[in-house]
């Protein structure tokens, strides 16, 4: 036989109560009848509790029975035939009858003790009983209203009894055998003393109901309908991403469901956990989904964890000193102290020097529990053996639970991982020995970013979600966000990552989303946000919106951002760049930057620095890496000077083959970075750096391939009508070239510790000479490739090929 339990919002509603019956109509089809055990309608309780605590202060509470009869009496109305109404509303108009007597005794007493509180909370479990069990008459015949005050037996301990379980389990099973062929709908949280008065049991009374049927009656299994889809693997209401489990262990489900997962209280499944009946939660609303079963033993389960559990408010009591070095009992004495004064510790964590001695407690008890500890040990504090208590608040605890864990080491690494990459700062950690629940308490402010990226961590079956901070929608953001929002689905699909845009900012506007910003309407978005750009607020907002796995992607050519790096770092945020202007400022900025991202555990990626998407940064970093040295580099690194030089030939005009490589992307938004060699300085400069050397703008020596005139424009424009009038002095350059079978080559090289840029022309046999568009080529020589240099080669400037480099690098962020 089954136990079927049905929560509040289950018999909450006409429909939900018709829900409930097309679930038991198989049920009652079976041999052996079910025991329905029902809690009050939804919200029931809270209010006959409400009307006591009025009545017991003077106040009225005609309002709060007038309410609870009309939603009793329509549900009847709504619910059974015409002729059977009457029964059930004669009834039901007794009871309360009875409560309001007894109310009214509470008002004219101005008093409320636990037992008169008992016998009002207990109205709601009689009359939602009453009314279902005449409902499922109506449909199904044999069925018997109970009043578990019958049969279940406890001590006198109002509000909270305890069971006597041995009368109990033979009351209950001499109801069963009695009635056997007949459905018992069963008041949940109900029972009663020895003198027959009502007693309730507690929190979660109702499923301690069914529990204490189930296992009497050695049910097959015990089902507690409510109205979520069954144990889930975190908060749904944090984490998005939590899915619900299908099987979990009674240990399991004591160690989640202890830290918030308000499904079910452990304490109520002892009876069935004792006599391993498995417990399936259900959900009512939607009766397909198969539910979450605690049971004895689970199948071998893949994941590594079954969840991660948290409580959003506590507070750390630390107490320090050399008074508690090697004193045996100190503990037993702290702790017997705080259970004496009904304080509950969450958790306690204990150095081995036995110095300090730290522990959770809910808020509400921080200040009792330091005036009671203050007291209690007021002359080693008075001795200075003990430190005056530091307390801190706004704290959380976040836990991992499985018993997987105790099988699979470096639980605790991932773990520790996923928080340090965020930034989350762990202030006490407690794993119990059975290493089912590695517990940390971290600041509440974090809470929300912890749970999902340590969600993200461990179920890597999942996607892992990125949220990035995008500054600059020109030429390349603008490539970007298409490129990713064509490519997100294969993205999940093969890497497991998604990418979410959770604010946007050019020079004009900003505007921010956590659910992640449309790549679709983003333009629009950005365009009607409220917000004015102020790169300040932008990343202040980004820190306040603390993310999980968050990434700043700075897509512009200022400097303005540079200035913000250090700051993101430390915030324990990436950075993805594709503007050189930080690299490439002083060798102590550089430094500064990768040393700060390094402390910070987070990424700093520039691959599109140098080469766009051409993998040379990448390159060059794992040559260094695995301890190879560079002896030589030489490179053509300008995009647009390739350009121009591959297209410079016959009638074409200079000033016009420099306007179409801005046309196609190539140039920098200011195309006398290019030409001057500044951009291609930069890029020297930072490959320079990456091979170890710790140079200066001032140490690169740049040939200019620009004329005076041009070099000193003063704008873009009078930059163009210059080069219009530079033709001659091009084409002698192409001529001289030409004459000798050359092509001209801007070159840079890197050797003994030197670096130039030079104009030269190249002839059929260098390896330079073959290039076309906006080639660029790259040639190391290195310790190991001596004889024959590493070579990189392809298109080295473009919006398509850049924003695929600083995706791959937000691919590789995700990665880590
Ligand atoms: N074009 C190419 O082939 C390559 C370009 N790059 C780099 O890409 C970067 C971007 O280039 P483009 O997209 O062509 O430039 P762009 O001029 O088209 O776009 C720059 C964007 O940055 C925004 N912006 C500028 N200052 C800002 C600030 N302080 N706060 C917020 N937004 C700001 C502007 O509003 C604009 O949306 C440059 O640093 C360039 O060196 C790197 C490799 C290759
Ligand atoms: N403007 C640059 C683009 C790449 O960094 C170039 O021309 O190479
Ligand atoms: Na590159």
């Amino acid at each position: 036989m089954k136990v079927l339990k049905f929560g509040g919002t289950s018999v909450g509603s006409v429909s939900s109560i018709q829900t409930l019956l097309s679930i038991l109509k198989d049920e009652v089809k079976n041999e052996e009848k079910p025991v329905v055990v029902l809690s009050a309608m939804g919200g029931v309780t809270n209010l006959l509790s409400a009307m006591a605590e009025d009545a017991a202060n003077g106040k009225e509470f005609t309002a709060g029975l007038a309410e609870l009869e009309k939603r009793h009496f329509d549900t009847v109305k709504a619910l059974l035939d015409v002729q059977n109404q009457n029964p059930a509303l004669t009834r039901l108009k007794i009871h309360f009858n009875q409560l309001e007597e007894l109310l009214q005794g509470v008002l004219t007493l101005r008093e409320l003790t636990p037992k008169t509180r008992d016998q009002v909370l207990a109205f709601g479990e009689r009359c939602s009983t009453l009314m279902v069990s005449k409902v499922a008459a109506q449909h199904f015949g044999d069925v018997l209203f109970v009043d578990a005050a019958d049969v279940i037996k406890t001590d006198s301990a109002f509000g909270n009894a305890k069971v006597n379980t041995e009368l109990t389990e033979r009351l209950v099973q001499g109801l069963y055998t009695e009635n056997k062929g007949k459905t018992l709908i069963v008041t949940g949280f109900i029972a009663s003393n020895d003198a027959g008065q009502t007693t309730t049991l507690g929190r979660g009374g109702s499923d301690y109901t069914a529990a204490i049927f189930g296992a009497a009656l050695n049910a097959q299994e015990v089902q507690i309908w409510t109205d979520v889809n069954g144990m889930m693997t975190a908060d749904p209401r944090m984490v998005k991403k939590a899915f619900s489990l299908t099987e979990l262990t009674y240990t399991e489900a004591m160690e989640l469901s202890y830290f918030g997962a308000k499904v079910i209280y452990p304490p109520t499944m002892i009876p069935a956990f004792l006599k391993k009946i498995p417990i399936v939660i259900k959900n009512t609303f939607e009766p397909e989904f198969e539910g979450t079963v605690i049971r004895h033993d689970c199948k071998a389960s893949t994941l590594p964890i079954k969840g991660i559990s948290s409580i959003n408010n506590i507070s750390i009591l630390n107490l320090e000193g050399s008074g508690m070095v090697g004193k045996s009992g100190f503990s037993g004495r702290l702790f017997s102290l705080l259970a004496r004064e009904q304080i509950n510790v969450i958790l306690i964590t204990q150095s081995s020097s036995e110095h300090s001695i730290t522990f959770a407690v809910q808020p509400q008890d921080t200040d009792r529990a330091k005036q009671v500890i203050e007291q209690e040990f007021e002359l080693e504090l008075a001795a200075k053996k003990l430190e005056h208590l530091v307390i801190e608040k706004n704290l959380a605890i976040l836990a991992i639970v499985g018993e997987n864990m105790k099988q699979t080491p470096g639980m605790s690494g991932k773990l520790f991982h996923a928080l340090g990459r965020n930034g989350v700062n762990v202030r006490a950690i407690a794993q119990g020995s059975s290493e089912y629940n590695i517990s940390v308490i971290i600041s509440a402010n974090d809470l929300s970013k912890a749970l999902n990226a340590v969600h993200d961590a461990f179920f890597v079956q999942l996607t892992k979600t990125l949220h990035a901070f995008c500054l600059g929608t020109g030429n390349i953001g603008k490539t970007l966000f298409n490129q990713l929002n064509a490519h997100s689905e294969y993205l999940k699909d093969n890497n497991g990552i998604q990418v979410k845009i959770a604010g946007i900012s050019n020079t004009r506007k900003m505007t921010f989303n956590s659910d992640g910003i449309s790549l679709d309407t983003w333009q629009n978005d950005l365009q009607s946000s409220p917000y004015e750009a102020d790169l300040q607020s932008f990343i202040n907002r980004m820190k306040e919106m603390n993310l999980p796995n968050c990434v700043f992607i700075d897509n512009t050519a200022s400097p303005v951002p540079i200035g913000f790096y250090e700051e993101i770092f430390k915030a324990n945020i990436s950075v993805i760049t594709c503007n050189k202007i930080g690299n490439s400022g002083s060798y102590k900025q550089y430094r500064t930057f990768k040393d700060t991202a390094r402390a910070h555990g987070v990424d700093f990626f520039y691959e599109t620095n140098v080469g766009a998407g051409l993998p040379i940064i990448n390159t060059l970093k794992n040559l260094m890496n695995s301890g190879d040295r560079v002896q030589r580099i030489e490179a053509i690194l300008s995009g647009t000077i390739s350009f121009i030089f591959n297209n410079f030939k016959g009638d074409a005009n200079f000033h016009d083959v420099v306007k179409e490589a801005q046309d196609k992307g190539y140039t920098e938004p200011d195309p006398r970075d290019d030409l001057s060699g500044k951009d291609f300085m930069r890029k020297m400069l930072i490959l320079a750096r990456d091979a170890g050397y710790a140079m200066e703008e001032a140490d690169v020596e740049i040939e200019s391939v620009l004329p005076k005139a041009s070099l000193e424009a003063k704008t873009v424009e009078d930059f163009y009508a210059t080069l219009k009038t530079e033709d001659a002095h091009f084409a002698k350059l192409k001529d001289a070239a030409e004459k000798d079978g050359k092509v001209l080559r801007y070159i840079g090289k890197l050797e003994d510790g030197k670096v130039t840029i030079t104009l030269q022309m190249v002839d059929e046999n260098h390896p330079f000479y073959m290039l076309s568009g906006s080639d660029n080529i790259i040639s190391f020589t290195t310790d190991r490739y001596r004889e024959r240099p590493l070579v990189v080669k392809g298109p080295g400037a473009g919006a398509e090929v850049t924003a695929a480099g600083v995706f791959a690098d937000l691919i590789n962020v995700g990665a880590n």
